[in-house]
């Protein structure tokens, strides 16, 4: 349905898929906020005791008319677009399924593996893809502004450790989000990320090696999400910090990617795009 222009009413038809968990309600919210969009469908896996029960209900606003169900392909079949902030493995499985409906799938789901990632990368070539680590219009400016740091602040001169903290229930680390600004850094200084990066410290690990990105992960309580990323040289650091205060950010970004999305050409995109951060 992707090709295709919008509902009745001019709106891009949208599904939720883990809706309800933290940002699947956050996404409910988003959809019902904005202008241009509507919520078609919610999705749940098989066993959820979610399963039934109307998507506005969960997510606070009072019944849509929605019901969870744990059948994505009818719901896909009258869609225009996905969003997905779920588990590595049901997304690399809704990227197949949206590919195959030729609709647009934003993917907000972080810890993918390079398997993963080979995946999801296989099905933008028959669909239009938007995945980011962290969909906040403040994050993805941060994430500018680490490259342009990183280029200025040669390795020579200056270390790179990136800190977050995020709440005790999150599973992956460290985060898709010191990720992204760790791949920002790598970008500045022209070097590879996964040949540079130090994810983790522990005993007598010997002096720091110049040129590496260090990760520190923290986790608690209810922490949305907090980054720093610290550029550390002799007598002076700087410090360029983001802090997440309403998981809303994240969601209104993904109901933007997929309006921007709609109608473009098959692909792999960033949030980065979808801002015109780059241009
Ligand atoms: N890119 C960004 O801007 C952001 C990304 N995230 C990422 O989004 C993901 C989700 O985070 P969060 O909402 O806090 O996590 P939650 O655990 O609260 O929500 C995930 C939801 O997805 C459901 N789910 C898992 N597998 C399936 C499946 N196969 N079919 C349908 N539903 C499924 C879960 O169900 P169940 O509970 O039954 O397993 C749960 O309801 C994480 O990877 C997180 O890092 C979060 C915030 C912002
Ligand atoms: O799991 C979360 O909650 C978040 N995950 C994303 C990440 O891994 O960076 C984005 C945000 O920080 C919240």
């Amino acid at each position: 349905m992707s090709g295709e222009a919008n509902n009745a009413a001019g709106e891009m038809n949208l599904v939720v898929v883990g809706a309800g968990g933290r940002m699947g309600q956050a996404l409910i919210r988003a959809i019902q906020a904005i202008d241009g969009a509507r919520l078609a469908g919610a999705i749940e896996r098989e066993g959820s005791p979610h399963l039934g029960r109307d998507a506005g209900e969960i997510a606070g606003l009072g019944a849509l008319g929605i019901t969870i169900t744990d059948d994505p392909l009818p719901v896909f079949a009258k869609a225009h677009g996905v969003l997905d902030f779920t588990s590595p493995g049901a997304s690399v499985y809704f990227a197949g399924l949206a590919a195959q409906a030729r609709i647009v799938h934003v993917i907000g789901t972080t810890g993918c593996s390079p398997e993963d990632e080979a995946q999801i990368r296989a099905a933008a070539r028959h669909a239009v893809i938007v995945k980011s680590g962290n969909m906040s219009l403040g994050v993805n400016l941060l994430s500018v502004l680490v490259e342009k740091a990183a280029k200025a602040l040669g390795p020579e001169d200056f270390d790179i450790e990136i800190l977050e903290m995020h709440h005790k229930h999150k599973v992956d680390a460290p985060s898709g989000t010191a990720l992204l600004l760790g791949e920002a850094a790598a970008r500045g200084r022209n070097i590879n990320l996964s040949e540079h990066s130090v994810r983790v410290r522990d005993g007598y690990t010997g002096p720091r090696e110049d040129g590496t990105i260090g990760f520190a992960t923290l986790r608690g309580g209810s922490v949305i999400g907090d980054h720093s990323v610290i550029l550390a040289g002799t007598g002076e650091t700087i410090t360029l910090s983001h802090q997440a205060q309403d998981r809303a950010i994240f969601a209104r970004g993904a109901v933007k990617a997929a309006l921007w999305a709609h109608g473009r050409k098959p692909g792999l995109y960033s949030m980065r795009d979808v801002l015109g951060l780059d241009s």
